[in-house]
């Protein structure tokens, strides 16, 4: 046996090398006569290279690690092997740093590695112990560990690492031994410049390694995506019978971590949440017991992992997409290290892609700001995202497209990843893919074409790929931004006093923003009651809008569509001064969006050229204006209820009203215009400077267009009122209690007439999400625009909100006590009234306002005859789906969606049914639908269905 193998058996108790490689780079080491550098994967087993030669050779090695904790960690697992190894670093304490440089200045040091990171290595205080070894000849070698920190090309980039070029040159004559784990020419290249290596000896490991298997899982297209990863977490450690193996599943957030973790153990099987955001005792624990087997999960943010040296880790999730393809690597590199088959796998989500690619994004330009000028480099990170990108979203083997991105050979995967195991189903995932985000904006990037222009091709040849990310929250604490300390800081003593100053405050602490919120002025609390959930939730509406409005067809779109829509959330947040105005400004502009979204789809459509060409809403002569159009359509009621004395909302009776007026023909509506049908309008906006005018007074004065006569602000007021009320029918808090209505009560309708409009299900036009995001929904009602709503959620009264009412009396140059108000509300249009609640039932069934419609203009049977456009159909296929949808019967609401659009175009596809038709055949249609299955869990329980099944 040889003195290496000796050595390496009782340094470190192996048997034999690891690798060829591994051996052949320590020989080298030992040798001493060039500097090596050494590009092997993560587990590989790099360190030995240098710990090795350093116990074989006299003095001392010195090692530079970029991470406190990395080194401990280091530091740590040789103590435990009796190795002489210790670590000068800030964190130590001052009587073990002087028993250290005791040691270091004694005639024959004990000590055979130090570690040190870049910056204590180039401080003051060191170089007095450096000069000295370095004169004495006592300096064996130089290991620069993760040495892809040196190049400016690499998220690592670590401005220290430079300052090793100068240490290289004092340290002439001792080796020099660079590692890192995946570096491809260009960085290699950086890092031996700036290490002055002397044509060093390279020993790079293909990344390839056969015993992992990857695979990508569109997450949004999973009707239960936490049992899916229960189900692959239970498959990966081989259930209870195999050898003891364990996971790690990462998250972006600390938020998600919490989640999946509570999640994966609700479903049985235990897993610990591992981020920042934890006490440090917790997070120990929680590291603690997955190290030792006890807990077989970890959910952690990426900071999780480095120096964690776990062999049997069976799998590893992104449960988020990762920055970039070499951290990808990296982190998914820490799944089988023992060398068994292990699993690696992203729940892949368009949605989580935008986010990540808006967040890297603005990371550059803050950079660029705070150092005034931009580099080349800057494109790096996004680069490397688009890397990561098309990974997931390409036809192509997952283990050749890593190994092309390290300018490594195609190598032979032989079916350890999904597409080469199964390329159709990769396939029809991608088309899965692509028709959901197609229903929802996020487009998916249609290869080749990437995020940001990305084109494969580009990296068949190897391209900047770097080391792993230490971008996380631990990322040294020498290191720690100041600004963020500041921040956190300010955001605590905030916390604390509104302890103090009693409960009420307390309730009200505002929840500050995580580090990747992607709003503007995400921690300002200008605007009382606003949460940063509100407000995020108010983004994602926009940026629905924005993308649809964009078409969305390429995923560089849906960048942009985040990025317009952070911009016209941020503008609205700083021109809003509540909560409610706030809100009522996004959702007008959601609406507008949507309006002329709607309105170019209709110009483009051939079916509805000559609709377009007359007007936007004569669709609706027929009688039936969808809900989701109620507000968007009604220009012309701009006005209604506006003035002081009135609600600022419209009424159930003025949108049945509003649904009667649909009904007029073109002649009427010209007549509306100039106010001869006035009276269906209830309160009318008054020429300016005339005092409001009751409809029960007004029935017949003459009014020209009240968005002719209203002031800008007076429009803006109303529209915001409009708006609101929208507001408080999908956001606000229902209130349980229905408040006697004047006039008549509203009764409760059976399910399946409930307006899709207060009861919100996702309507293939609905700007409003229907899942139960948290948006602030007390503070509508909490703020005083009540919204009073009987059990179908149908406003019975409505309260403006104080603030409209201020601004909106003011602009009338009189006063009202809102008890005047209220009052002159319940004495207000009583025909209106007394019309809406004679009818008994308030409702947007098609059918019953065709009833209701066809009485008022006598013609109920020929509007029912006229042929149903598609989007008519889809809107009463959505409302026959919807109660469907609300027990359970879609596992999601994207599939409920695309089941609606399906049917939808089936009814009407090749023939012209009326609406009755349609409505009737709807019914039947999804009803026998049911009686097949039980519930719907995807796409392929009706792909099969045809016409003849209805
Ligand atoms: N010859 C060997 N035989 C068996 N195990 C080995 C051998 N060499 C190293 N190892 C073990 O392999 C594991 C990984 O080694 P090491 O931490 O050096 O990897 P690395 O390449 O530095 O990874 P990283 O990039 O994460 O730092 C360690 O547990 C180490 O003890
Ligand atoms: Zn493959």
């Amino acid at each position: 046996m040889s003195a290496i193998h000796r050595a390496l058996k009782e340094h470190f108790g192996f048997d034999r090398f690891r690798s060829q490689q591994q051996e052949d780079a320590v020989k080298a080491v030992l040798k001493g006569d060039r500097d090596v550098f050494v590009c092997m994967p993560t587990g590989a087993g790099k360190s030995l290279v240098y710990q090795l030669p350093a116990l074989l050779s006299s003095g001392i090695t010195l090692v530079i690690s970029p991470l406190i904790a990395l080194i401990q960690d280091q530091v740590e697992h040789l103590k435990a092997l009796n190795v002489p190894a210790r670590s000068i670093n800030s964190k130590l304490p001052s009587a073990e740093r002087r028993q250290i440089l005791a040691d270091l200045e004694s005639e024959s040091p004990r000590l055979k590695l130090l570690y040190i990171t870049p910056e204590m290595v180039a401080s003051p205080s060191f170089q007095p112990c450096l000069s000295s070894l370095c004169s004495r000849g006592l300096l064996a070698y130089l290991a620069v560990d993760e040495a892809h920190c040196v190049s400016q090309w690499g998220h690592d980039f670590r401005p220290d690492y430079l300052k090793l070029g100068d240490l290289r040159s004092r340290l002439r004559d001792v080796p020099c031994v660079a590692l890192t784990a995946t570096a491809p020419q260009r960085v290699q290249e950086d890092i031996e410049r700036s290490l002055k290596l002397r044509s060093p000896l390279l020993f790079a490991t293909p990344v390839f390694r056969k015993n992992l298997k990857y695979d990508v899982i569109f997450r949004d297209l999973l009707p239960e995506p936490y049992v899916h990863l229960l189900a692959f977490a239970k498959e990966a450690l081989g259930g209870n019978t195999a050898e003891k193996g364990c996971g790690i599943v990462y998250c972006r957030t600390r938020e998600s971590c919490e989640e999946v973790a509570h999640k994966l153990t609700k479903l049985g099987i235990s897993a610990k949440p591992y981020h920042a955001g934890l006490k440090a005792g917790d997070r120990t624990e929680s590291q603690a017991d997955w190290m030792a087997d006890k807990v077989p999960v970890i959910v952690a943010t990426i900071s999780f992992g480095m120096g964690v040296d776990k062999a049997n880790v069976r799998f590893v999730v992104h449960w988020n997409v990762a920055k970039s393809l070499a951290s990808y690597y990296q982190e998914s590199g820490r799944a089988g290290r023992d060398g068994l088959p292990s699993s690696c796998r992203i729940y892949y989500s368009p949605k989580d892609r935008d986010q990540l690619g808006f967040l890297i994004r603005k990371e550059i330009s803050r950079k660029q700001e705070k150092r005034g000028s931009q580099k080349e480099q800057d494109k790096a990170p996004i680069q490397d995202f688009e890397a990561m990108v098309a990974f997931c979203e390409q036809e192509g083997c997952r283990h050749a497209t890593i190994s092309q991105f390290f300018g490594n050979q195609k190598p032979n995967c032989a079916g350890a990843c999904d597409f080469c195991r199964d390329p159709k189903l990769v396939r029809a995932q991608l088309a899965r893919a692509a028709v959901l985000s197609t229903s929802t904006g996020t487009a998916q990037s249609a290869a080749p074409r990437g995020p940001f222009g990305f084109d494969p091709e580009l990296y068949a040849g190897g391209r900047k790929g770097y080391g792993f990310e230490r971008c996380d929250e631990e990322w040294g604490e020498e290191e720690e931004d100041p600004d963020k300390r500041k921040k956190e800081f300010g955001s605590l003593f905030k916390k604390q006093m509104n302890l103090r100053k009693g409960s009420a405050m307390a309730n009200e602490t505002f929840v500050p923003p995580d580090d990747d919120c992607v709003l503007k002025d995400a921690a300002s609390q200008r605007i009382p009651r606003l949460t940063v959930k509100s407000r995020e939730h108010c983004l994602s509406l926009l940026q629905e809008c924005v993308s649809i409005h964009r078409g969305a067809a390429e995923l560089s779109h849906s960048f942009e569509a985040l990025d317009q829509a952070v911009e016209i959330e941020h503008e609205i947040f700083k021109a809003s001064k509540s909560a409610n105005l706030y809100k009522a400004a996004v959702l007008k502009r959601v609406s507008e969006m949507k309006r002329s979204a709607a309105e170019e789809k209709r110009c483009e459509s051939a079916e509805a050229s000559a609709t377009c060409s007359s007007s936007s809403h004569t669709q609706h002569l027929d009688g039936f204006t969808s809900a989701s159009q109620v507000y968007s359509l009604k220009r012309k009621r701009v006005g209604a209820g506006f003035r002081g004395s009135s609600s600022l909302f419209q009424t159930a009776g003025d949108l049945l009203n509003s649904q009667k007026e649909t009904l007029t023909t073109e002649k009427e509506d010209e007549e509306e215009e100039t106010g001869k049908t006035q009276e269906m309008k209830g309160t009318k906006t008054t020429p300016a400077g005339l005092s409001p005018i009751k409809a029960k007074t007004s029935s017949t004065s003459s009014l020209s267009s009240p968005s002719k006569r209203l002031t800008k602000k007076q429009q803006k007021l109303a529209e915001a009122a409009k708006d609101m009320r929208c507001i408080s029918q999908y956001f606000g808090k229902k209130q349980v209690d229905a408040p006697q209505m004047k006039g008549g009560s509203v009764k409760s309708e059976p399910e399946e007439e409930r307006s899709p409009h207060h009861s919100p299900s996702p309507d293939l036009t609905d700007f409003t999400t229907t899942d139960n995001t948290s948006m602030d929904v007390g503070s509508v009602s909490e703020s005083g625009a009540a919204a009073h709503e009987d059990e179908t959620g149908m406003d019975t009264e409505l309260t403006a909100h104080p603030e409209l009412q201020r601004a909106n009396l003011k602009s009338d140059g009189q006063q009202k006590s809102p008890k005047q108000s209220r009052e002159e509300r319940a004495a207000s249009p009583p025909a209106k009234r007394n019309r809406v609640m004679d009818s008994k039932r308030v409702t947007f069934d098609p059918t019953v306002q065709e009833t209701q419609c066809g009485t008022m203009n006598g013609d109920a049977a020929a509007v029912s005859q006229k042929p149903a456009t598609l989007k008519e159909a889809a809107d009463i296929v959505v409302r026959c789906l919807d109660p469907f949808y609300k027990k359970g019967k879609f596992a999601t609401k994207d599939l409920f969606k695309s089941f609606a659009r399906f049917l939808s175009h089936l009814l009407t596809e090749g023939k012209t049914p009326n609406r009755g038709q349609v409505k009737t055949e709807a019914k039947r249609f999804i009803k026998g639908f049911f009686s097949r299955i039980q519930r719907c869990e995807s796409e392929a329980d009706w792909r099969h269905l045809k016409a003849r099944d209805r």
